[in-house]
Formats: structure tokens, C-alpha cells, sequence
């Protein structure tokens, strides 16, 4: 691996870019370990992908700053064996081969031809390795651009919507993947805009909106906390003196006879009905819809732009 990067972590402090009356990204500050697979998460436009090009010094921040492993990306000496990243859909010339269209970028990068056909197996391309780009499909085109952002063997791994498109067993190749190579120690930083993509595919999770931090924190903890609004579903032939135990405003009649609780668990409920000796024919705790809950947390945001 690289070894100019020994410690890959990403530090970003205060970072902002302004564009006219567009504040893309406000004062933002997260760090992001070595050895997680982050997850880098925020409704569209919130500033993901202005974020990462700052860290690769493709656009000057207004203010603050974004280092790798210590270190300004444009500092890096050999920064392809710092620092790999897809920020678009893959593109390659459309009738090259996957093998070929590396083996050109090879020999741009002075790295040896035979390192195409390594990245290739790493990202289980190689069947398709003599197959023209034009008829690659969208999972092979993300499988071909992160091969490309592996030549170098790069400590850090920074990929913008890498899940985008793909069907849940392309998405499952890429977990096992990712977290394959954070295993080896690798920083992976990885954007979505879609929390069930971030739950999968991720360890830990910044979010961030109208160019501002939201949250940050282990994805468990994080979509844990916006699980404390979840329900309790409960069904009993007393519902009156159930209500009658249970703080009566929380407690919702369902077209069904059942119940709706809010702001408790099956546990308070269960004891509740107890108390109250009335029989229970149903406990459940529905999980709030997350994807719902971190629109929540994320919108109103939009109009302070
Ligand atoms: N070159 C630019 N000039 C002007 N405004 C820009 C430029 N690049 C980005 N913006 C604006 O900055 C904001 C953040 O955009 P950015 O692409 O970083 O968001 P994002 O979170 O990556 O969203 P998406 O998921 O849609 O790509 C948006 O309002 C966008 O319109």
C-alpha cells in the first residue's frame, strides 16, 4: 500500500465553498477513520459531492480546510498510491475493453500493464475483461471505475454514489467489498443520498445538509437515535381499559380495533396492560420509516439557502 499515507485519516475543519448567493458547503467539520467504511450522507444538493472535490483539490474552498492522512491531497507526492476516487458514473472510450482502457491509464501512471489485470480480479471483473465498455452494464461500469481508483493501491478510498443504480446483489458485492478493504486497514468514504443504502453498506455515517453537519456517528447509533420515535402496535379485546392505563393522548384507535402507541415501548405497554389485567392479542414495535425520518432531520434545511 501507499506508503506515504500510513494513517489515512480524512480531517475536514471548517470547510466552505461559496458560489455567488450558493453556500454548497457551510463551515463543515467531520473526521472520517481508518479502517471504517464511512458513509457520507445528505439529500441531493446538500453539498456531498462539492465536499469531495474539495478533499481532491478540484475546487478551491472558500474557506477551511480538508486533509488525507495529514496532508492537503496537492501536497500528496504520489498521490494515486494515496488516494483512489470515482466521483462519476465510470466512463472509458466505448469500444476499448475494460482490460485495455486500464492497461492505457497503466501506462499514463507508469505502473506495470499486469497491474490491470490485478485491479480486474479484485473488483471480479475479470470474465468480462475483453468485453467492449459499450457493453458494459451499470454494475460493471462502477466494478471498472473503482478498479481504476485501485491501481495505485491506494490507502484511502473515496467513491461519490458508488450504490447508485445497482440491484440489491450488485449492492451487496459492494458492502463485502468495501468492507474487505477497510478490513486491511483502508480509510473508505463513501456518499449516498439514501440512509437504507448507507445502512447497508456502511459502518459509521456523516450527514449533512444545506451544507452543514447534521449528525455523525456509528450508523447503528445514529438511525437508533431516529428509532426512538418508533410505535407499538398492540390489539386487545379491552381496549378502553387499556387506554385507560396508557397516557391516552399517545394512543391512536385503528380502523382495525388495534391500537397505535407513540412515543413508548412494547415493554411500558406490555407492564401497562398488565397492571390494568387486561389480555394482550398483539405487541409490536414498528420501526418508524428511517428513510422518512432522515428527510425530517435533513429538510427545512433547504430554505435557509
Ligand atoms: N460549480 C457550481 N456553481 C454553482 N453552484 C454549484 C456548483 N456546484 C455545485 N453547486 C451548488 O452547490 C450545492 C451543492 O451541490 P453538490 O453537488 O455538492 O450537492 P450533492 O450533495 O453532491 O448533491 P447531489 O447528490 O445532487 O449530487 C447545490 O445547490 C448546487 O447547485
Amino acid at each position: 500500500m501507499g506508503s506515504e499515507i500510513t494513517n489515512g485519516e480524512i480531517v475536514v475543519s471548517g470547510l466552505t465553498k461559496h458560489y455567488k448567493q450558493v453556500k454548497a458547503v457551510d463551515g463543515l467539520s467531520f473526521t472520517v477513520k481508518p479502517g471504517r467504511v464511512t458513509g457520507f450522507l445528505g439529500p441531493n444538493g446538500a453539498g456531498k459531492t462539492t465536499t469531495l472535490r474539495m478533499l481532491l483539490n478540484l475546487v478551491r474552498p472558500t474557506a477551511g480546510t480538508a486533509t488525507i492522512g495529514g496532508k492537503r491531497y496537492a501536497d500528496l507526492s504520489d498521490p494515486m498510491s494515496g488516494v483512489g476516487a470515482v466521483l462519476e458514473a465510470s466512463s472509458a472510450h466505448k469500444g476499448r475493453t475494460g482490460r485495455n482502457h486500464l492497461r492505457v491509464i497503466c501506462a499514463a501512471a507508469g505502473l506495470p500493464s499486469a497491474r490491470a489485470d490485478e485491479v480486474l480480479e479484485i473488483v471480479g471483473l475479470t470474465p468480462a475483461a475483453n468485453r467492449k465498455f459499450k457493453g458494459y452494464s451499470l454494475g460493471m461500469r462502477q466494478r471498472l471505475g473503482i478498479a481504476t481508483a485501485m491501481l495505485g493501491n491506494p490507502q484511502v478510498l473515496i467513491l461519490d454514489e458508488p450504490a447508485n443504480g445497482l440491484d440489491p446483489e450488485g449492492i451487496r458485492w459492494m458492502r463485502d467489498f468495501l468492507q474487505s478493504l477497510a478490513a486491511q486497514g483502508r480509510t473508505i468514504l463513501v456518499s449516498s443520498h439514501l440512509l437504507s443504502e448507507m445502512e447497508l453498506l456502511a459502518d459509521d455515517v456523516v450527514i449533512i445538509a444545506a451544507g452543514k453537519l447534521v449528525a455523525q456517528g456509528a450508523v447503528g447509533d445514529i438511525v437508533g437515535n431516529m428509532g426512538d420515535g418508533g410505535l407499538v402496535r398492540v390489539r386487545t379485546p379491552k381496549p378502553d381499559e387499556l387506554i385507560a392505563a396508557l397516557d391516552s393522548a399517545s394512543v391512536v384507535r385503528q380502523e382495525d380495533g388495534a391500537l397505535v402507541v407513540t412515543g413508548t415501548t412494547a415493554a411500558v405497554v406490555g407492564e401497562a396492560a398488565l397492571r390494568a389485567g387486561v389480555a394482550l392479542h398483539e405487541l409490536v414495535t414498528e420501526r418508524p420509516d428511517l428513510e422518512r425520518v432522515f428527510l425530517d432531520l435533513t429538510a427545512g434545511k433547504e430554505a435557509i439557502r
